[in-house]
């Protein structure tokens, strides 16, 4: 018989590697379970409720909001006011940090910035969407500010993403290694079934938007060609697989290795990704899973948050292949 493990039994046994904690960060991942299961449940019926298509109102940075992202927004929000442990949450859908230190939640100290729909072009289309989220604690006992959330990635104490696809999984790290767990619709529960996931260590799929060739700094170029052109010898040419939902496109790398690049473009200048709540819990667990993140010559985990809703390039997934597309690419590049 095979064993079922829920996340909660699995966040429980875990709570012995911190021997000081006091069950708050569990109950924070087990309210983003929660909050993940009820949005799950949105998207899986998109076609039939009125969740697909546009709000017709732009977010705070001027992307088109889907009616999915405002939903996702209510509910990962609504979870960790009523849980009690995050005091500030940073959304990609609000310009600003909201506080959620009163109520039950006045002694909180955790910060969680957010994505809470990923990939949401995609949603209409019933392709792959995801929720990202990044964890840290604040600085000091005294009231949280938004210089709390402005921490590096290496101050993450969690990070996770969910991923709502032909399967819905959620994927997780606390800093001691990698673990995904996949939801069971029969009991309404994640149960784990991807134990200390490892990314290869070189890999043959790189992602990247290729329609942005021309705008694309000389390196990159330089590193797509060298993924095209043939060579039996390190099995080129390589796949190329891009989805447009960072969550789908980084489970995959994570799962067969390669990499995904979201380079610096005419269009985005600093890059297009955000680094609270999209490169940094990726890059964390990345990481974690042995693989390597940067953004062209820095890692991104030691990157300077300066504002809240930061953009940078970044290049991740299995180690050689980043290594590979870094040695292309000039620091210059990427200097801004
Ligand atoms: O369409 P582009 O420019 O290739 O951008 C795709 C990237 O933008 C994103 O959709 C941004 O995420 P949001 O949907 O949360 O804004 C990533 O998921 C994805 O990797
Ligand atoms: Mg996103
Ligand atoms: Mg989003």
């Amino acid at each position: 018989m095979k064993e079922v493990k829920t996340l909660g039994q699995f966040i429980i046994e875990k709570q012995a590697d911190f021997p000081y904690a006091k069950g708050e960060l569990s109950r924070l991942l087990r309210d983003i379970g929660i909050a993940a299961k009820i949005v799950n449940r949105e998207v899986n019926k998109a076609g039939l409720v009125d969740i697909l298509g546009g709000t017709g109102n732009g977010n705070t940075q001027g992307e088109q909001q889907q009616k999915l992202d405002v939903y996702a927004n209510e509910q990962f929000i609504s979870a960790l006011k009523h849980g009690g442990e995050c005091c500030i949450v940073a959304s990609e859908e609000n310009e600003d940090i909201l506080y959620l230190d009163t109520g039950v939640s006045k002694n909180a100290s955790y910060i969680v910035a957010i994505d809470p729909l990923d990939g949401s072009s995609n949603i209409d289309v019933n392709i792959a969407v995801g929720t990202i989220f990044s964890i840290c604690r604040k600085r000091s006992s005294a009231r949280a500010t938004l210089d709390d959330v402005l921490q590096k990635g290496t101050m993450q104490v969690a990070a996770g993403y969910i991923i709502y696809g032909s399967s819905t999984m959620l994927v997780y790290t606390t800093g001691k290694g990698v673990n995904g767990f996949t939801l069971d619709p029969s009991i309404g529960e994640f149960c784990l079934s991807h134990p200390n996931m490892q990314i290869p260590e070189n890999g043959n799929i790189y992602a990247i938007n290729e329609g942005n060739y021309v705008h694309f700094p000389d390196g990159v170029k330089k590193f797509i060609k060298y993924c095209q052109t043939e060579d039996p010898t390190s099995n080129r040419p390589y796949i190329s697989r891009y989805t447009g939902s960072m969550v789908a496109d980084i489970h995959r790398t994570l799962i067969k290795g390669g990499i995904f690049i979201y380079p610096v473009t005419a269009a985005y200048p600093k890059g297009k990704l955000r680094l609270l709540y999209e490169c940094n819990p990726m890059s964390l667990i990345v990481e974690q899973a042995g693989g390597r993140a940067t953004n062209g010559c820095r890692r991104i985990l030691e990157l300077e948050p300066e504002t809240l809703h930061q953009r940078t390039a970044i290049f991740i997934g299995s180690t050689e292949l980043v290594l590979t597309a870094e040695l292309m690419t000039t620091a210059a590049e990427f200097v801004f």
